[in-house]
């Protein structure tokens, strides 16, 4: 399917089912997961503890296999790749930012930044490199090493990394998770700004209402499904259908 075929669609799921393990101790993470993830939107993904949003988050970045249903990102069907048309997804069309940054420690900013693309031997768009980097506030450190950046402007880093390639969709696991309150708003205002400004479609996994009420919509789980759903969320309103659908803050 081209781009232009799978619409407004960048990512979906349907009826996916993940379970962990065999016998008695097998763990039914995702329960028949139906969702379509909207281009050009900021998804958060929300639910307590153990209801499957890292699972899901995996499942659709092809990171992790389902058990059964199937995944579409970008007009592909992923749940049925193979492992090497996977990996040449992963690298062209995702982009990662994981809450422990995942920086490499040898390596200049720049230098990780552009890591993905010189892994796939694509060249990098200079003009791209220079707004991404510049809206992040990253320009005057692209020599330093990850040691001598803070948590802020590593996990800044990671999202440069994520964004140069001009992935399809960019998934993002708990990414404020080690960061202080104004690391945090700078990270997430700038996903969101991927999203108004630059048009990238980004999906995150968050435990917090606050990052949550950066995105256009929250998806939220409980016991391996979603149970409800929120667009245009403030963190009040997210904590509210939280109490609502019982499902808990973390
Ligand atoms: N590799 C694995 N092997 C076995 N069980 C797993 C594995 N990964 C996850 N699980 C189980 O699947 C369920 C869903 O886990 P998952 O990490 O997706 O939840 P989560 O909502 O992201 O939780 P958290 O907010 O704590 O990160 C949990 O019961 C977890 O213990």
């Amino acid at each position: 399917m081209t781009e232009s075929a799978s619409g407004g669609v960048i990512a979906s799921a349907h009826d996916l089912v993940k379970v962990y393990g065999v016998g008695p101790t097998a763990v039914r993470a995702l329960d028949g997961v139906d969702v379509d993830l909207v281009r050009g939107e900021l998804t958060a993904i929300m639910g307590p503890s153990g209801s499957g949003k890292s699972t899901l988050m995996h499942c659709l970045a092809g990171l992790d296999r389902p058990t059964s249903g199937t995944v579409v990102v970008d007009g592909q069907t992923v749940s049925s790749m193979s492992e090497r048309r996977l990996t040449a997804l992963r690298r062209t069309r995702v982009g990662f930012v994981f809450q422990a940054y995942n920086l490499v420690p040898t390596l200049t900013a720049l230098e990780n930044i552009t890591l993905p693309l010189d892994i796939a031997r694509r060249p990098v768009d200079r003009a791209h490199l220079d707004l991404v980097v510049g809206t992040l506030g990253l320009t005057d450190r692209l020599g330093h090493k990850p040691a001598e950046l803070s948590g802020g402007q590593q996990q800044r880093v990671a999202c440069a990394r994520a964004l140069v390639a001009r992935p399809a969709v960019v998934f993002a696991d708990e990414p404020t998770g080690n960061l202080d309150s104004t690391s945090a708003a700078e990270v997430l205002g700038f996903l969101r700004g991927s999203v108004d400004d630059l048009g990238q479609s980004v999906v995150m996994v968050t435990h917090d209402p606050t990052s949550a009420g950066y995105a256009h919509r929250v998806l939220f789980l409980a016991d391996g499904r979603v149970v409800g759903e929120l667009r245009d969320p403030t963190a009040e309103t997210v904590l509210t259908a939280l109490a609502a659908l019982r499902v808990g803050a973390p």
